[in-house]
């Protein structure tokens, strides 16, 4: 059933380590059924997975969260039941269509096909992407393209569902991707956030047509306060926009904005930084010592942005506690580095001093649960192959308040 906050509403985050209630995921499918060795690197995928066991382990996920009284919606049923609403579908069928390389002949061709589909099967084209050999279009365009060449492509990141959207309390930040292999997703989840009866009326605070902010790279570290990652994927025009969008609902009175390294291990700040506890990060330690913040605030009427400080210091500061602690996992560089790859840091907290983690970061999360904090353990051999971790793989929908 369902949880409802006292004011009624079934949806809001102003934490990362609230008691999660209600939690989007994506259960992989056949999305992942299109990589192959010569797409899976602009699809941003390390390897080809084995599809049948990423599902399992997916479901393992989930039901992990459910046995912690975790709700569990899929991206891919809120979708089909968001394309029962004919506007719906006419937004989506216009979005996935409106690619320059298929040129107005077989456009035309996909869009009354599409249109001929139930939700359950337009849902499941939108994610999975058709082939040129899949249709009998015909026409200039079908014939010259390969028959492997995707007219739609698949989105096998969805299943990371933590950058497609975020939640600032109650409102929602669809997100802007600026992977090309990844932007159509927030076409999705902006369809589910307009049209499913479920967040019927929600305010949006973002949209997938402003400058990049991903989700990864958000973090609530308390009521108010925001730590946006800048480097692969959120820009700097990225932060300052999302900061006066927030700032303007009174969503937040800071937002730190925190340089980091601009390479595919460090994609997002969730990469090198989880909390896990209200007033504990697990950070990578290659990277802890040189992690900056600027903290950004407003008068009302302008932006302030203070000159750079150590981020454990300027969170402290913006969260108005003495220390933010760092679970210092005390690795070697050598071992912390390859834990990372391996998503260690990429922790999900289902409560204060609770979080989910990949089984095979063995040393971190030894270092977690010698500093008090409960790991359960997933397994992620398969799932780890599009490089994202627990935290990744999870959109919060609801959390309760942590106690003050
Ligand atoms: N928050 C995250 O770090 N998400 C992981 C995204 C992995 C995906 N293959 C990507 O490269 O975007």
């Amino acid at each position: 059933m369902t949880e409802t906050r006292q004011d009624g509403r079934a949806y809001g985050v102003d934490s990362e380590v609230g008691p999660l209630r209600t939690v989007m995921l994506h259960r992989p499918g056949n999305e992942l059924r299109r990589l192959t060795p010569r797409n899976n690197d602009k699809l941003l995928f390390d390897g080809i997975p084995w599809v049948g066991r990423a599902q399992d382990e997916h479901d393992a996920f989930a039901q992990a969260l459910r046995d912690r009284d975790v709700e569990v919606l899929y991206l891919g049923e809120l979708l089909t039941e968001a394309l029962d609403d004919p506007a719906a579908r006419a937004q989506a069928i216009t979005g996935a269509t409106e690619d320059l390389r298929l040129g107005d002949t077989l456009r035309d061709y996909l869009r009354a096909a599409l249109g001929e589909l139930d939700p359950a099967q337009l849902a499941e084209t939108l994610m999975a992407g058709i082939r040129n050999d899949e249709v009998r279009a015909g026409g200039l365009v079908t014939s010259l393209l390969a028959h492997e060449d995707f007219l739609i492509d698949p989105l096998p990141n969805l299943l990371f569902t933590r950058d497609s959207s975020v939640w600032i309390r109650d409102s929602v930040a669809v997100t802007s991707l600026a992977m090309p292999a990844r932007m159509r997703e927030t076409q999705l989840t902006e369809v589910i956030y307009t049209y499913h009866p479920r967040f019927a009326g929600v305010d949006k605070v973002y949209d997938h047509q402003l400058e990049h902010v991903e989700g990864g790279d958000v973090l609530a570290l308390g009521p108010g306060v925001l730590a946006v990652g800048v480097g692969e994927r959120t820009t700097p025009a990225g932060v300052e926009r999302l900061a006066q969008r927030v700032f303007a609902k009174d969503l937040a009175h800071t937002v730190l904005a925190v340089p980091i390294a601009q390479q595919r291990a460090t994609m997002h700040l969730d990469t090198v930084c989880t909390m896990v506890d209200t007033d504990a990060v697990l950070m990578y330690p290659n990277m802890a010592e040189q992690m900056r913040a600027l903290a950004v605030t407003t008068d009302g009427d302008q932006l302030h942005v203070a000159e750079p400080e150590p981020f454990l210091v300027a969170a402290a500061k913006a969260l108005g506690i003495d220390t933010l602690r760092r679970i210092d996992t005390g690795l070697d560089p050598v071992t912390a580095e390859r834990e990372q790859w391996d998503d260690g840091n990429n922790t999900l907290a289902v409560a204060p001093r609770v979080c989910i983690a990949y089984e095979r970061t063995v040393e971190t999360n030894a270092r977690l649960e010698e500093s008090g904090i409960e790991v359960v353990r997933i397994s992620g051999s398969e799932l780890g192959s599009g490089r994202g971790g627990p935290r990744c793989m999870s959109c919060p929908v609801l959390r309760a308040p942590t106690a003050t």
